[in-house]
């Protein structure tokens, strides 16, 4: 049946899921099959195909291509993966993905199919809408596929167009009275009484209630909490968090088995590579200096050791004069004869001492009166190599200047040398790149000039985060505000980060995003990463204060890496994401408590225990610096949680300790919704959980943020 009207055609996509067909697309011959089906109809424009293994990542990333971002389309259809063989896993990929549920096209489809087969029982498809685009799975071989097509076909561009936002209005004008007696479907009304018929089919809680076995931590991934599912509403929310605590050392372990080991890069030697951490050993290519170098300004002389040879002291003929950067050949200086050099330059062949200007005094000018005829020189025990740097006596050619785990400061000193020693690209590994996303439909950019309303905030957590981050040293990404709803919204800047997509333009390799991971029915967090983007989730809580409902996952992720020798290459990897508290003090303690570790790893800093064996007093340190610190006054303990406690650390200029002050104690000083107990602070203040307080005077652990830029001046500085 050829169209005759000129409105647009939809857009349809086909993804074939199946090991075989992947491997060898020749053997697929589902896709052929269908793309008739549609063309039949002639509403559809020729099917985009594509085939990918039974992997729950691939499918997804496939179908987040056809149903993500600009070029979306109307209708997915999957074939493959929907029965029971282990490989089968089709609709756990394709089920996360869906916003909105269509059980009438699965009904109709397993309907047909069990008229020609009771094998259709073991079907198990699913159909829904992710944001425009209609999802339909068929059954992966191309008989049941093209029975289960055919049952739905007609109605696909009535419920595309309704997808895809159309007024039912005017798709009624359009036909949908036709569709419908095309179709052989009931009337609207028939069609809402079995949809009420069948409601039970949604919203399948995972019935944990109150009183659920709470699982160990990480035994197995079967053992694993599962997050709420948001959709089937508070009622059915969890009214005891699902996630283990943790003490806050477990949690950095987490951290640290989870963080992948870094990566390399080559980079270039400029203030781009300070704070980078070295790769591999490097070896000066040239010497330093390249000559033998004057130290002084003043002359160059030939001396000796022998008692009985000449003496540099008397009066000597200014042979030659050498600059620092003379060109050509330099003339030997001849016995009785002196030249004039200055700090830096190479001495002329011969000469093997400098005598400094100041042990010097002009003799005679030369007859027009503007150059040095002889100089005499005072001092009589000038010796062999003095003022004088011989090549490679700073560097030697082919040394090690600088050792795998050697962080390259931003002190300069380890740029200098490689700039000294002719090294314009070194191998470093790679910092890692942080897109940071807040959420919540509270939020308002901090620079919205217009005046807040009903329960509007200002979103403080992303500058304060952003600039915490740069201050470190990581490129950062500002992945903005995600709103809680709409539904999908914090999942599609999540995606967009991972693929470098939107504001990323280039993909993330950890999400920092704060908001959303606490209790609410709004907290939405957890599930966007388990239920969504298929991410594990390696704890939900943590035993500390601020920063409880602190969470971190990884998310499975495959990009796409160059290799030189093979070409571009499919890799498998995981992100990392960090889902730190709403609250802006608990934000910021658990960015630097848990995220930095993590980053400092990335950038090779655990490799720094290489370097060890030549700095024993130095033990590698990732995350922030611990002290010890003298606390100046009662700070109150939790009687659970470890506290991190904000404090200004000042060193005493007269017993050398550190003294820690609290930014506020009591009232709503430590309270975590306060940013302002971070203003100032320069350390957090460990404080582990008991009753009373920590008593004055009492030594404890703290964690380093910032410099300490102030002496104590109550204690006698
Ligand atoms: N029933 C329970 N409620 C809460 C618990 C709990 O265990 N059971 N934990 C509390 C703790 S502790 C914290 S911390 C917070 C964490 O909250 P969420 O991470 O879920 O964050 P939200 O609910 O989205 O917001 C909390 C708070 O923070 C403000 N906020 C959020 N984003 C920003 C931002 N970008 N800039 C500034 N302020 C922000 C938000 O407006 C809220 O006021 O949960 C407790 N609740
Ligand atoms: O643990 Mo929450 O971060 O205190 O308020
Ligand atoms: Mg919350």
């Amino acid at each position: 049946m050829e169209s005759t009207d000129t409105t647009p055609r939809l857009k349809a996509a086909i993804l074939i899921v199946s090991d075989t067909a992947s491997q060898d697309p020749a053997s697929d011959k589902t896709a052929n099959a269908l793309a008739p089906i549609l063309a039949a109809e002639g509403k559809w424009e020729t099917p985009a195909i594509k085939i990918v293994p039974d992997n729950v990542f691939q499918i997804q990333q496939a179908v987040c291509d056809w149903t993500d971002g600009p070029n979306w389309y109307n209708l997915v259809l999957l074939s493959g993966g929907t029965g029971f063989a282990v490989r089968d896993n089709t609709p756990e990929a394709v089920s996360p993905l869906i916003h909105r549920h269509a059980p009438g096209l699965v009904h109709g489809m397993i309907a047909a199919s069990l008229k020609v087969t009771p094998f259709a029982m073991m079907a198990r498809p699913v159909a829904g809408v992710r944001d425009k685009t209609l999802i339909i799975t068929l059954p992966g071989s191309p008989k049941g596929a093209m029975e289960n097509l055919d049952a739905v076909v007609k109605l696909l561009p009535h419920a595309c167009l309704q997808t895809a936002g159309g007024s039912s209005r005017t798709m009624h004008a359009g036909g949908v009275k036709q569709l419908e007696a095309e179709a052989g479907v009931s009337s609207a009304s028939e069609q809402r009484q079995h949809d009420h018929h069948h409601d039970h089919h949604h919203h399948h809680g995972h019935g944990h209630g109150h009183g659920h076995v709470v699982p160990k931590a990480h035994t197995s991934s079967a053992d694993r909490p599962q997050s709420n599912d948001p959709s089937a509403g508070p009622n059915r929310r969890y009214r005891s968090s699902p996630y283990p605590m943790l003490s806050v050392e477990e949690a950095l372990l987490q951290i640290s088995e989870h963080t992948p080991e870094p990566t390399v890069i080559e980079a270039p030697v400029n203030p781009s590579v300070v704070g980078s951490i070295v790769a591999e050993d490097v070896y000066a290519a040239e010497a330093v200096p390249a000559y033998k170098a004057s130290i002084v300004d003043g002359y160059a002389v030939i001396a000796t050791d022998s008692p009985t040879g000449p003496s540099t002291k008397g009066i000597f003929p200014v042979a030659s004069v050498t600059h620092a950067n003379v060109g050509g050949a330099l003339q030997p200086l001849q016995p009785g004869t002196i030249a004039r050099i200055t700090t830096g330059a190479p001495l002329p062949p011969n000469a093997n001492a400098v005598v400094m200007v100041e042990d010097t005094v002009l003799a005679s000018s030369t007859p027009d009166g503007t150059e040095e005829a002889t100089i005499e020189i005072l001092t009589g025990d000038i010796k062999p190599g003095e003022n004088v740097r011989e090549p490679g006596s700073d560097v030697t050619l082919g040394s090690k200047i600088l050792s795998r785990g050697d962080v390259i400061s931003p002190v300069g000193g380890e740029i200098g040398l490689l700039a000294a020693s002719g090294i314009r690209t070194v191998k470093v590994f790679k910092k890692p790149r942080v897109g940071v996303l807040s959420t919540g439909d509270e939020l308002v950019e901090h620079d919205d000039p217009r005046t807040l309303t009903g329960g509007q905030i200002r979103d403080s957590n992303r500058p304060s985060l952003l600039s915490c981050l740069q201050a470190w040293g990581f490129p950062t990404v500002d992945l903005g505000i995600a709103r809680d709803t709409p539904a999908g919204e914090i999942e599609h800047a999540l995606r967009d980060s991972l693929r470098g997509v939107g504001r990323a333009s280039s993909s993330v390799d950890v999400i920092v995003t704060t908001g959303g991971v606490s209790m609410g029915e709004l907290d939405l967090l957890k599930p966007t990463i388990e239920r969504s983007l298929g991410g594990t989730i390696h704890f939900g809580r943590v035993s500390m204060k601020p920063g409880k409902p602190t969470t971190f996952a990884t998310i499975p992720f495959k990009e796409a890496a160059t290799s030189a020798t093979e070409g571009t290459q499919q890799e498998r990897t995981s992100k990392l994401i960090f889902s730190l508290p709403g609250n802006p003090a608990s934000a910021l303690v658990t960015l630097n408590l848990f995220v930095l570790p993590s980053l400092h790893k990335l950038s090779g800093l655990g490799e720094s225990s290489q370097a060890l064996a030549t700095k024993p007093w130095m033990a590698p340190q990732l995350g922030l610096p611990r002290v010890a610190v003298v606390l100046t006054h009662h700070f109150p303990l939790d009687p659970k949680r470890t506290e991190y406690h904000r404090a200004v650390v000042t060193a005493s200029r007269s017993d050398g300790r550190l003294y820690a002050t609290s930014t506020g104690v009591g009232g709503t000083g430590q309270r975590s919704s306060r940013v302002g107990s971070l203003a100032s602070a320069n350390a957090l203040v460990v404080l582990r959980p008991g009753r009373g307080v920590g008593i004055k005077g009492e030594i404890v652990e703290a964690l380093m943020m910032g410099p300490v830029y102030g002496c104590d001046t109550r204690l006698i500085c």
